[in-house]
């Protein structure tokens, strides 16, 4: 089954184009979307999960028309939004219970198996007695994950999930994602590069509102091979260079700094060319666009 994104658009009532002709086919397994603060990312994920709806374009999940048909959908769609907000006081137990009641599932002892599977593969069954509203952020998160779970979803949006969790609790929710996407369509909207690198087998990027890199994180990375250049230089000497390159990162080194540059050919003498990453893509994309937008 493929999720079929064809030329969706939105410009919200202030005027403002959030989304900009956007086509997408995304198949099973972990699907990155990159992109700077207010690119866009959570209307598309708001548009997709039927949340809100779009200016133009069709969305498609197999035959299911998702602008349409918006019943049918939230039954095959799990969705972790960026912030639930309210946490009721209940426990996990008690909330999975009647969210499932919720998906339309009215068998009491199949319900009781589905959370108690769930609570066990999140990791929160010792915890499953206590109230959601008294949860850490991670733990929060991997509840998010087994409500976003419930009715065995073919498609699951997750966005920016990992934003102020601890490496361990990262971790592990990394772990539970990646097990998810070996069956799933799973969508991970973030800002975080380093996410998208370890987890998705393909990433796109948006900046306002318009697709601007799509590939493999290995495939986009031998794009821009032998393209990114290093070279330290005084802190006096930053704003000049940022006139001057097209620079994607600044990193303090021994009191110099390092900066990292695109380009196609060594921009002087003192520059090395240094192993791309998918950061210096990023960057490289995201800066690349601004330059020409201005
Ligand atoms: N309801 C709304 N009314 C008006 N403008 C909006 C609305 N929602 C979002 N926007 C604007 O649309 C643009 C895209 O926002 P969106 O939240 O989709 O971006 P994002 O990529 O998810 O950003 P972030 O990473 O900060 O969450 C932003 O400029 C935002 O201010």
């Amino acid at each position: 089954m493929e999720l079929s994104i064809k030329n969706i658009s939105k410009t919200y009532a202030n005027g403002l184009k959030a989304l900009d002709n956007v086509n997408l086919t995304i198949g099973k397994g972990m699907f990155g979307l990159l992109g700077p603060n207010g690119a866009g990312k959570s209307s598309l994920m708001r548009t997709i999960a039927g949340l809100q709806a779009p200016d133009s374009g069709e969305i498609f999940l197999g035959d299911l028309n998702a602008l349409t048909q918006k019943e049918e959908l939230r039954k095959v769609l799990g969705y972790l939004p960026q912030d639930f907000g309210f946490y009721p006081k209940v426990n996990a137990v008690e909330l999975l219970n009647h969210i499932a009641i919720l998906k339309g599932n009215s068998n009491k002892s199949e319900r009781k198996e589905i959370v108690e599977g769930l609570l066990h593969q999140t990791n929160l069954f010792e915890a499953r007695k206590r109230n959601v509203s008294e949860y850490s952020g991670g733990m929060r998160q991997r509840f998010g994950i087994a409500q976003a779970l419930l009715g065995n979803p073919k498609l699951i949006i997750v966005d920016e999930p990992t934003a102020g969790l601890d490496p361990m609790e990262r971790n592990r929710f990394h772990n539970l994602l990646s097990e998810i996407g070996e069956n799933t369509i799973v969508i991970l909207s973030t800002h975080i590069v380093d996410d998208v690198k370890n987890l998705c087998n393909r990433v796109v990027v948006l900046t306002s509102g318009h697709i601007i890199l799509d590939g493999t994180p290995k495939g986009v990375i031998e794009d821009f091979r032998g393209k990114i250049w290093k070279k330290l230089i005084e802190k006096s000497e930053v704003e000049v260079a940022k006139e001057q390159f097209q620079v994607i990162s600044t990193h303090i080194s021994e009191g110099k700094v390092e900066i990292r540059v695109f380009s196609e050919t060594q921009p002087d003498a003192n520059f090395i060319p240094v192993e791309s990453n998918l950061e210096d893509v990023y960057f490289s994309s995201i800066t690349k666009k601004i330059a020409t937008n201005v």
